[in-house]
């Protein structure tokens, strides 16, 4: 669907479709203005015949909607951290998710990092704060993300400091098998566990170590956002860091940093077990965080 002042009504309510924002495997992310509120918006879009999408199946993206739509409406009272649905429709050819629209988390390292600079403290505490918690709550109802990135994370609200999960498009739910993670991982391994690249990996057990994963991926983030760049990023190419992570059998070594405590949590959360990493309400309860920005 081109981008440009197109309109489209969905369940009575106009929308003036602008730029396309982002794309992934079975979708098209327009921003959009809701003309009967003027909120901003975000619209995914699914077509499910979309010859553009060749690796996808007309059927597989059908599946791929509901599984989105269950789980994004599910999830709407559960969890605060999931990006809101505002409306949706189910059509013969198309699906359509009407979202708040944010500007993702990504964006704001780049600017940040790229200009040389890391984010205040307080800020990283109040990041760090709201994604522990939304995985906290996936994680309390039986849910791993399995894709836990920056690019996942939406910032929105006024100042943009709220942030909201979206992409919950491999949750547990789908059997956690190592490629199709890595593919969907934006080309990027540096947010997979060690586990999920491990050949010795105890398939059997998998979804214990889901849940830690997440973990793992989460203490990926809070390394960015401290040091200003993720641990494995001076391994350049993505085949030096799946070969590093395969031979992984420590816990990532941490530099120091000026508040310990956040340190500590980087420790715990980077180790190479996943049983001995922590939970999400084990790092709610951690002194990082309950211990108040004094301590930054
Ligand atoms: N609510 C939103 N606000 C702003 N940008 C968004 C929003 N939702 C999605 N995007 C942008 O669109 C991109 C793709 O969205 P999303 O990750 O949900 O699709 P996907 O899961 O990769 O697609 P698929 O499930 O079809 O593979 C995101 O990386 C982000 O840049």
């Amino acid at each position: 669907m081109a981008a440009g002042a197109r309109r489209i009504t969905i369940h009575g309510v106009p929308y003036r479709l602008d730029d396309e924002i982002g794309y992934g495997l079975h979708s098209f992310v327009y921003s959009a203005r809701d003309l009967s509120t003027g909120q901003n918006v975000a619209i995914k879009i699914i077509q499910f015949g979309h010859r553009a999408l060749a690796r996808a199946t007309t059927d597989s993206r059908r599946q791929s909607f509901w599984k989105e739509l269950d789980l994004l409406l599910h999830l709407q009272p559960l969890n605060p951290y999931v990006i809101r649905v505002l409306n949706w429709d189910y059509r013969e050819a198309v699906g359509f998710i009407v979202m708040e629209r944010g500007d993702t988390f990504r964006d704001t390292l780049i600017e940040t990092n790229g200009s040389g600079a890391l984010l205040p403290l307080p800020l990283v505490k109040r990041f760090w704060s709201q994604m522990v918690e939304a995985i906290y709550y996936l994680h309390r109802i039986g849910i791993v993300h399995a894709d836990v990135k920056p690019e996942n994370f939406i910032q929105v609200g006024p100042d943009g400091t709220s942030l909201r999960l979206i992409d919950m498009g491999i949750s547990f739910r789908l059997p956690p098998f190592i490629t199709s993670r890595l593919k969907t991982a934006a080309g990027t391994p540096d947010y997979v566990a060690p586990e999920l690249i491990n050949a010795r990996f105890n398939l059997g057990s998998r979804s214990k170590f889901g849940y830690k994963s997440d973990i793992w991926s989460l203490g990926v983030i809070l390394y960015e956002m401290a040091f200003g760049e993720r641990p494995l990023q001076y391994l350049g190419d993505n085949s030096n860091k799946i070969s590093f992570l395969g031979k992984m059998r420590r816990d990532l070594q941490i530099p120091p940093h000026p508040d310990p405590l956040l340190r500590n949590v980087l420790r715990k959360c980077l180790r190479f077990n996943p049983r001995r990493r922590p939970t999400a309400e084990m790092l709610m309860g951690h002194p990082y965080l309950t211990s108040g920005l004094a301590q930054t």
